[in-house]
Parts: C-alpha cells; sequence; structure tokens
C-alpha cells in the first residue's frame, strides 16, 4: 500500500493564488478537503485527476509522479461535483462506454461494468436510461463510473451536494466500503458529510491548509472556547457584535446560542466540548483575526 504524497503544492490563476504551499500525505481510507466556497478544493482535486496543471510542488503516489500524466490517469477516479451522463444511454451501455475509454480491456468489460454496478448497489437498474434516474442514483452511477479501472485513488467533489437525506446515508455507506481497499479524496463544506466519513480532514481556506489531522486531533484545538448561552431574541444582535456565534436555535421567547470565546460572557455560560463544526470556525476565526 503506497501513500498519497503531496508536497508544496502552489497554483495561481494569473495573480491570484488560489493554492498556496499545500502538502499532505493520504492513506487508504476516506481524507476529507473542508473549506468555505472559493477555498481551493475543486482546484486541487482538478489537480490530483490531472486535469489541471500545477506551477510548483510534487505529487507522487510510491513511484508515480504527476509529472507523467498517463500513468497517474490509469489509478485515478474522479466523480466531479456536475457529473452528467450520454441520458439517451443505458446505465450498463453508459458505463461500457466509460470502461472503453478508460482502456479497459475487452475481456474484462462485462465483469468490471457488474462490478461497479455491484458495488453502489444498482445492479437492477442497470437498462434504465440515465435521463430518467433520480439524482441520488444518477450520483451512484457517478461513482460506478469513478471504480472502473479499480483505481487506487479516487476523487469526488461534494459526495452529497443535492441528495435527500435517505440518498446521502446510502452515499456514505458506498464510499466507506470503497475507502477500505482504496485513497478517497472527498471536498465538501458540509461539515456532517466529513464528519460522518473521513479518517483524516485538511481545512482549507483561501488557498492554505489551516489544520490537518484525525477529526478528535481538530477538535482539541477548540478546547476551552466553546461556550453555550441563553439570550433573549433581543439580545441577539448585540450579541453578534460581541463574540462568533457558531449556531443558534430558537426556543420560543429566547434563543440557545453557542459561541467562540477566549473567555465567559457571562457566569451563566457554559463550556462545551468542541465539535467539528467549532473546530472549523475556529480556524476561520483564527485567520481572519491575524488579517484585521
Ligand atoms: N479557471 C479559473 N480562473 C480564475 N480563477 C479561478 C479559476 N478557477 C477557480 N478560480 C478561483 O480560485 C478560487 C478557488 O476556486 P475553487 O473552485 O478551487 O474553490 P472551491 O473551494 O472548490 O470552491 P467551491 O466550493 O465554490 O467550488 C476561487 O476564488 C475561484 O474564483
Amino acid at each position: 500500500m503506497h501513500r498519497l504524497q503531496i508536497d508544496n503544492i502552489s497554483k495561481k490563476y494569473g495573480a491570484f493564488k488560489a493554492l498556496d504551499n499545500v502538502s499532505l500525505t493520504l492513506s487508504n481510507g476516506i481524507f476529507g478537503l473542508l473549506g468555505p466556497n472559493g477555498a481551493g478544493k475543486s482546484t486541487l482535486m482538478r489537480i490530483l485527476t490531472t486535469l489541471q496543471p500545477f506551477d510548483t510542488g510534487s505529487i507522487k503516489y510510491g513511484e508515480i509522479s504527476w509529472k507523467e500524466m498517463h500513468k497517474v490517469q490509469k489509478i485515478i477516479g474522479y466523480l466531479p461535483q456536475h457529473f452528467s451522463l450520454y441520458k439517451h444511454l443505458s446505465v450498463f451501455e453508459c458505463l461500457k462506454h466509460i470502461s472503453i475509454l478508460k482502456g479497459v480491456r475487452k475481456a474484462e468489460l462485462q465483469e468490471q461494468v457488474y462490478n461497479a454496478l455491484e458495488q453502489v448497489n444498482l445492479l437492477q437498474i442497470k437498462d434504465q436510461k440515465i435521463g430518467k434516474l433520480s439524482g441520488g442514483m444518477l450520483r451512484r452511477v457517478g461513482i460506478a463510473q469513478a471504480i472502473i479501472g479499480n483505481p487506487q485513488i479516487i476523487v469526488v467533489d461534494e459526495p452529497t451536494a443535492g441528495l435527500d437525506p435517505e440518498e446521502r446515508i446510502r452515499f456514505r455507506n458506498i464510499l466507506h466500503t470503497i475507502g477500505r481497499n482504496n485513497i478517497i479524496i472527498i471536498s465538501s463544506h458540509i461539515v456532517e458529510d466529513i464528519e460522518t466519513l473521513c479518517n483524516e480532514v485538511a481545512i482549507l481556506h483561501k488557498g492554505k491548509i489551516l489544520g490537518k489531522g484525525t477529526i478528535n486531533s481538530l477538535k482539541m484545538n477548540a478546547e476551552n472556547v466553546i461556550w453555550s448561552t441563553k439570550v433573549e431574541k433581543n439580545e441577539l444582535f448585540a450579541l453578534q457584535n460581541e463574540v462568533k456565534i457558531i449556531s443558534q436555535q430558537s426556543k420560543g421567547d429566547y434563543y440557545e446560542v453557542r459561541y467562540l470565546g477566549n473567555t465567559q460572557r457571562n457566569p451563566h455560560d457554559q463550556l462545551q466540548e468542541p465539535t467539528l463544526e467549532d473546530a472549523y470556525f475556529y480556524f476561520m476565526q483564527k485567520v481572519d483575526n491575524s488579517q484585521c
């Protein structure tokens, strides 16, 4: 088993730095890239899939370097954020076509497609037209096409975007199973996706890695700074100017608020165990403060 070694990757669009010295080491399992819109997640994913070149740095998987695109393409599967397929083809025809494009040998075509469909639990709809599938099914066909050819690395941009809660859980379970024997990289701004799926996470913001590690190690950064408080509805606005609010829940005539702060704002406020979402806010706040 090899590791995917990303060292000091930088990428500019004109004068704008979309990725700034990004370094990560990934092994089998699901790795999450968490960051707000525009953080550089898709840029990094496109670079990993060789769809986009990078300016400086190096990427390696064992002996394979990202300078040798044709070798990399054999070990990478990709499910982009906006994924669509030939609507008039059946699921099976479509996957067969993709297998041919991926260079799967003729003798293995049928087996590869059946195997992929089995893994995403779609064998029973193999003859349905792509155009007739639900969003969740289409996303699963997307994963099937990504795993054809048995790539060691699978890149999934915004895995559960647009899926209903049931499909979201089904899709996460599929990724969990595939992640046992492969490196899966997912990007998301949905903290719950990352928290339920990933072994390790990197928080990306404005092209830079703010924090990386296991979910527990990231949470530890936000220890002793997460508080909960109760405020009247008319006090909420003033509180917003005082502290960084992470979440608020209406409880009838008052709000229960979770906030980030170095000190207790009020003796009744209670210190909370940090969640990944808290840690995410903590890192964002830290960088915003340092730029003030
Ligand atoms: N081809 C391009 N030319 C110029 N700027 C670009 C290009 N692609 C992306 N950018 C800019 O680079 C930054 C990073 O974009 P990227 O799509 O990688 O972010 P992201 O984290 O994936 O965000 P989102 O979740 O919105 O897709 C953004 O500010 C974006 O506007």
